[in-house]
């Protein structure tokens, strides 16, 4: 669906920042942006020569013309110029939030301070934003220097972070993203925080080595607009917060002069590198322990697991029974799992030897979901483990016993947070919705599949989740290695004649 987002920010003439950025950044995520101007000032590369706030009558007809016709799931906020704009855009938030029938989402970059440092709002409408518009917002990304000013809260390391995020949550606010491009701890590392107060107990962290690069013009506003636009195509904040990351490292690297001073952040489309994604920071990593972040793992961490035979695994079926999977080797097939979510289940070391034994007999390689301990005993050929796992299990025996680690991954976030371990693939779900697994809010779709594939082409990657014949040839469209199913095979009349049919399917590719 055509999806669109409103920002109500200040015009920067020199195209940098501000609307300009706004729209590009959108634009390079498919959104069509409607704009609501608060200022027009007048600045260059060299800085801000003039504010020009617009009235607030000119901004209620510009409302007016867009609630009319153009309702937005999305509302970004930037530039507010004065105390009266506060007021009054506080004003229609409430409003809109009550009586729409579709609630818009409300994300501010509280444009105090710009990345020259100067100050772009008036300095007495920290006590105003407080009171009427900070409690109205969603997804609030400030700025060292903004969070400082307005939580006053000094930033000097992560627990100082987090009493921000808390004072912010005190205000109302439900999530924030604190940018820390202005930090330099680590020293030469931009280390970026996120946080719900829904889920007080997930925090992410996102680093990576800060760009040398002079020309940053635009990154706040282009940062949350992105955040903005993702949010409009329904990603979860945490895969929104890793791509406006991977989208200004993109846009700093190919960013360019234009006059003599500080150049605009470049728009260079959907961040498809991924030299650009910043590193899911986690507690047990360098940057982790020079965050003091507390650790979660019982055990020592690992990485870089064997390698599988072949960047394209195939066909795999996913079943639960040893007949299943014997019913699958006889019928061609070269890498499948054995799934058997009940721990306790009868004999299960019994079938997980069984499984491993049938592989040996059809030459097929053998994954076992889960129970990575007998996966091990038994010399299974590999273990696939969900994100849950990943501080849970022990991965070095794992690697050290030489077994492939597969990785299930839903969205840009998880799949860089496992890409941090090095595993021997990648599973990307659920592509599709289920019966198989309760997966509600992790349906990723075809579009992002589009992207996770070349985005992780260093790895076999799997797609998984509502695949059946009729659309095997689409996903294996993506470029994706490997097609993992359930129900294609266990709920087929004929599974022999299903396997063969969606190999015929995936191999066109
Ligand atoms: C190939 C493949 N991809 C994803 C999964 C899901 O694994 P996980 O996240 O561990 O969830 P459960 O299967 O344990 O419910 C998978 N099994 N195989
Ligand atoms: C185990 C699992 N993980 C993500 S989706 C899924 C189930 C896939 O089953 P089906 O192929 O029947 O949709
Ligand atoms: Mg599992």
């Amino acid at each position: 669906m055509n999806k669109v987002v409103w920002t109500i920010a200040g015009s920067d003439s020199g195209g940098g920042a501000g609307i300009q950025a706004d729209v590009k950044a959108m634009q390079s995520f498919g959104i069509h942006t409607c704009t609501v101007v608060t200022a027009l000032t007048a600045q260059n590369s060299m800085g801000v020569e003039a504010i020009n706030p617009v009235g607030v009558e000119i901004i209620a007809s510009q409302l007016k013309a867009l609630e009319q016709d153009m309702p937005a799931s999305v509302i970004k906020i930037g530039m507010l110029a004065n105390e009266e704009q506060i007021k009054f855009i506080a004003q229609r938030i409430q409003e809109y939030k009550t009586t729409w029938a579709c609630k818009p989402i409300i994300i501010y970059d509280p444009v105090v301070v710009a990345s020259s440092g100067e100050n772009l709002t008036e300095d007495d409408v920290i006590p105003a934003l407080k009171e009427h518009l900070l409690p109205l917002i969603d997804v609030l990304t400030p700025n060292t220097k903004e969070t400082q000013s307005l939580t006053g809260v000094y930033l000097i390391g992560p627990s100082a972070v987090r009493d921000a995020a808390t004072t912010f949550f005190k205000i109302g606010i439900k999530s924030v993203v604190i940018k820390g491009g202005h930090w330099d701890y680590p020293q030469g590392y931009c280390i970026d925080f996120c946080q719900s107060s829904a889920d007080l107990g997930t925090e992410y962290w996102l680093g990576n080595k800060t760009l040398p690069v002079p020309h940053s013009h635009g990154t706040g506003c282009s940062f949350a607009s992105v955040i903005a636009a993702c949010l409009a195509h329904e990603y979860p904040l945490k895969d929104a917060f890793i791509l406006a990351k991977a989208y200004i490292n993109q846009g700093l690297k190919a960013a360019k002069r234009f006059g003599q001073g500080i150049g605009p952040v470049a728009h260079c489309g959907f961040p498809e590198n991924k030299d650009d994604f910043p590193q899911v920071i986690e507690p047990d990593s360098f940057l982790g322990l020079e965050l003091d972040l507390d650790p979660v793992s019982a055990h020592p961490p690992a990485m870089e697991f064997a390698k599988c035979d072949s960047l394209k695994l195939g066909l795999y079926p996913v079943v639960d029974t040893v007949s299943w999977l014997e019913t699958c080797l006889v019928n061609g097939i070269k890498t499948i799992q054995l799934r058997i979510k009940d721990y306790l289940a009868p004999d299960l070391e019994t079938k997980i030897e069984q499984a491993v034994a049938l592989g040996h007999k059809y030459q097929a390689n053998v994954y076992i979901n889960d129970h990575w301990q007998l996966a091990i005993k038994h010399k299974a050929y590999g273990v696939h483990l969900g994100q849950e796992d990943l501080y849970l299990a022990d991965l070095a025996a794992i690697k050290m016993s030489g077994l492939r680690l597969g990785l299930s991954t839903h969205g840009f976030y998880e799949m860089l947070r496992a890409d941090n371990y090095k595993p021997s693939y990648l599973a990307f779900g659920a592509i599709y919705s289920t019966t198989t697994k309760d997966m509600t809010g992790q349906i990723q779709g075809l579009e992002k599949l589009k992207h996770f594939v070349p985005l992780m082409k260093s790895y076999p990657t799997v797609a998984i989740g509502g695949i059946d014949l009729s659309r095997a040839k689409e996903v294996a469209h993506t470029g994706v290695g490997s097609i993992a199913v359930v129900r294609a095979i266990t709920e087929s009349e004929d599974p022999a004649l299903a396997i063969e049919k969606l190999q015929t399917e995936i191999s066109c590719e």
